[in-house]
C-alpha cells in the first residue's frame, strides 16, 4: 500500500539561517546539473569531472548518481517504469534539498522518462534546474559496454534494459545538449567546461 500524501497535521517549520546567507557564505548559487543519458553515455565522468572542476574553483558541489543511489536510498526500486518514476522522484527531492543548502548538486540518471524529468524541474524556480541531455548514439553507448549490461540485454539476459527493450525520451527542452563533433566525443574535461561555463553565464558561480 502506498503511504505517499499520508501525512496530516503537519505544519511548515522555519529555520533561523536561510538559503540566501548560506549561499553568500559559499559565494554561488545552489542549483541542479540534471545529467540524462543512456547507460555508457558519459553521465558518470562528465559528473565526475564537473564536480572536480568545480572544486578547483572553489565551489562546492554534490553528486547524485543513480547507480550509487539504488545501494541505498533507492535499494528498494527495480527497472520497471513506475520504479523508475519513484527513483526519479526521491533524487529530485534530495537534489532540491541540497540546491537549498546552496550546493551545485549534479544528479546523474538516466532518467528515461520525460515527465519524470519535467517533474524534478518543476521542484525548483525555472533557472535552478539545468537538464543536460548526453546525446550520444546507442551504437556508441553499447560498444563502450563498461559494465557488460549491453551485452547481457542483448542476449536477453536483462529484460527491459533502456535503450535495448525499454524507452528513452530525448529531452525536447534541455539546456545544454552534448554530442559528437565529427564523430568524436570531446574528452570528458572539455564538457565540464562547457557545463561550468554555462554556470558562470548564469551567475551561479558567484553571488553579487
Ligand atoms: N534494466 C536496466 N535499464 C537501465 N539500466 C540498468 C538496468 N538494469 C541495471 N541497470 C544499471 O542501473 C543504472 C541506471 O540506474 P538509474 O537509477 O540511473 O536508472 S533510472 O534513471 O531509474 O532509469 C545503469 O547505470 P549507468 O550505466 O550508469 O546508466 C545500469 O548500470
Ligand atoms: N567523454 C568521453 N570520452 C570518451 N570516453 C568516455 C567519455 N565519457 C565516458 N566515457 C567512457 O564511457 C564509459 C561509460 O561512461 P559512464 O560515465 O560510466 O557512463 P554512464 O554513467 O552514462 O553509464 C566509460 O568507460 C567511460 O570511460
Amino acid at each position: 500500500m502506498s503511504t505517499l500524501n499520508n501525512s496530516t497535521n503537519i505544519f511548515w517549520q522555519e529555520c533561523p539561517v536561510g538559503k540566501v546567507e548560506r549561499q553568500k557564505l559559499l559565494n554561488q548559487k545552489g542549483c541542479v546539473v540534471w545529467i540524462t543519458g543512456l547507460s555508457g553515455s558519459g553521465k558518470s565522468t562528465l559528473a565526475c569531472s564537473l564536480s572536480r572542476e568545480l572544486h578547483s574553483k572553489g565551489k562546492l558541489s554534490y553528486i547524485l548518481d543513480g547507480d550509487n543511489l539504488r545501494h541505498g536510498l533507492n535499494k528498494d526500486l527495480g527497472f520497471k517504469a513506475e520504479d523508475r518514476a519513484e527513483n526519479i522522484r526521491r533524487v529530485g527531492e534530495v537534489a532540491k534539498l541540497f540546491a537549498d543548502a546552496g550546493l551545485i548538486c549534479i544528479a546523474s540518471l538516466i532518467s528515461p522518462y520525460r515527465k519524470d524529468r519535467d517533474a524534478c524541474r518543476a521542484m525548483l524556480p525555472e533557472p535552478n534546474f539545468i537538464e543536460v541531455f548526453m546525446n550520444m548514439p546507442l551504437e556508441l553507448c553499447e560498444s563502450r559496454d563498461a559494465k557488460g549490461l549491453y551485452k547481457l540485454a542483448r542476449a536477453g539476459k536483462i529484460k527491459g534494459f533502456t535503450g535495448i527493450d525499454d524507452p528513452y525520451e530525448r529531452p525536447l527542452n534541455c539546456e545544454i545538449e552534448i554530442e559528437q563533433k565529427d564523430g568524436v566525443c570531446p574528452k570528458p574535461a572539455a564538457l565540464a567546461g562547457q557545463v561550468v561555463s554555462y554556470l558562470e553565464d548564469k551567475g551561479f558561480l558567484q553571488v553579487e
